[in-house]
């Protein structure tokens, strides 16, 4: 079964992708630092489903665990709840050698990867993700934070995990729509960097969890390979991988936090990124087409519900992080995987392309 290696010199990790791994974690981690102590960082739902068979895993590797389950969804990605865990994590008696194990969606990653970089000054974390969104995209690569009422993940820091392990089979207690919304990153990869991968995407059946290991691996090493190339999104590379995030981030933030699931937002970015590629980058009808219909084959929304603002959401993707001195960056595609960094966006174009989302494709 594959491992996809990300090579980032001393913070260099691997990506284990297996069938029943989330039993190997305890003996896995063990190897890591012999003797060390965990603190795994869980939410209400994932708890429920997968918290014991880790618990079972790291005593049997002979690691002393604590256990924090946070509320379930994205209003837990808050300083409340960074500051509520770092008192439990304190309250547990860990120290500077114990590692955060994140078990979960991209929220638990993203809350307990960030917790883990300010705990103590930081201390080592491990991702075991436990949702499509989470197992291709938010446990690699080492962005961690948390979102504020003005905007989506505007506080956070980089923090690279010392290891990730990807389980397929914790995809089958997923609800059908938790399981779905995954897919919107997953068609982001093939949309960047591999257009081959969206015609193996088309025959996956949208109802079914068995999702293929190799696929998800190849997926993420889409990813890992962008990671090591810019890993602080400094050079523009990186920024690739938020093709679909500048209005999907401005629409997740135009609503309670959790109202719309970030892959659910991300779908709707992505149909404003083809627009705007057809507009200003010569994307063809048919590349558009072949990325908007892969959407819909996971029921997906592409089409903005009336009662979001248009206001609302342009105010909120004023603070997407790419934007620099006023100037307006911008994912387009030139063709399905070939994505760039364009600066020929304007703000008229974003408000149009918000008013041509409430049409039907
Ligand atoms: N750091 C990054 O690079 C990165 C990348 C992508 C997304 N993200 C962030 O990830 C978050 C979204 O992550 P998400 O879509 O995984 O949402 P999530 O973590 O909220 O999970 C979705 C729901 O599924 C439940 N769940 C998770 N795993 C389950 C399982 N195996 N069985 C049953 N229920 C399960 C959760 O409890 C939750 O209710 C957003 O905050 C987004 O900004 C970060
Ligand atoms: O890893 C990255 O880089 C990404 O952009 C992945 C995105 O899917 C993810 O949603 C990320 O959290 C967005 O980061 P942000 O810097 O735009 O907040
Ligand atoms: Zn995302």
């Amino acid at each position: 079964m594959p491992t996809v290696h990300v090579d980032l010199a001393e913070r260099s990790y691997d990506v284990v992708v297996e069938n029943g791994v989330l039993s190997q974690a305890g003996e896995r981690i063990a190897a890591l630092r012999p003797g060390a102590k965990a603190a795994v960082i869980s939410d209400s739902n994932v708890d429920q489903h997968h918290g014991d068979a880790l618990a079972d895993s790291l005593k049997a590797a002979g690691i002393e665990a604590s256990r924090h389950v946070i509320p379930a969804g994205e209003a837990s990605k808050s300083f409340e709840q960074v500051s509520c865990l770092c008192s439990s994590l304190a309250q547990a008696s860990h120290d500077r050698s114990s590692f955060v194990i994140a078990l979960g969606g991209g929220v638990v990653g993203d809350l307990a990867g960030y917790v883990a970089s300010i705990f103590y000054r930081g201390v080592p974390f491990v991702q075991i993700p436990t949702t499509i969104v989470a197992q291709v995209d938010s446990s690699v690569g080492g962005k961690t934070g948390i979102n504020l009422p003005e905007g989506k993940n505007l506080v956070g820091a980089f923090h690279q995990p010392k290891l990730v392990l990807v389980d397929p089979e914790v995809l089958r207690t997923l609800p059908s729509r938790e399981f779905r919304e995954g897919f919107a990153e997953v068609i982001k990869h093939a949309a960047i960097r591999d257009a081959s991968m969206l015609g193996e995407l088309a025959e996956l059946d949208p109802d079914s969890p068995d999702v293929p290991a190799d696929l998800i691996a190849r997926n993420i090493a889409i990813k890992a390979r962008i990671v090591e190339e810019d890993e602080r999104e400094t050079a523009g590379t990186r920024a690739l991988l938020n093709f679909g995030h500048t209005i999907g981030h401005g629409i997740e933030a135009a609503v309670p936090y959790g109202e719309m699931l970030h892959g659910e937002a991300i779908s709707l970015g992505l149909r404003a990124a083809l627009l705007l590629s057809q507009k200003r980058a010569g994307l063809s009808n048919e590349g558009a087409r072949a990325v908007l219909q892969l959407l819909e084959h996971f029921r997906l929304p592409v089409v903005l519900p009336e009662e979001i603002e248009s206001a609302t959401i342009l105010q909120r993707l004023s603070r997407d992080k790419k934007f620099t001195a006023g100037a307006i960056r911008f994912v387009l595609l030139r063709e399905p995987g070939d994505a760039y960094l364009a600066d020929n966006v304007t703000q008229e174009d974003l408000r149009e392309t918000v008013e041509q989302l409430r049409q039907t494709p």
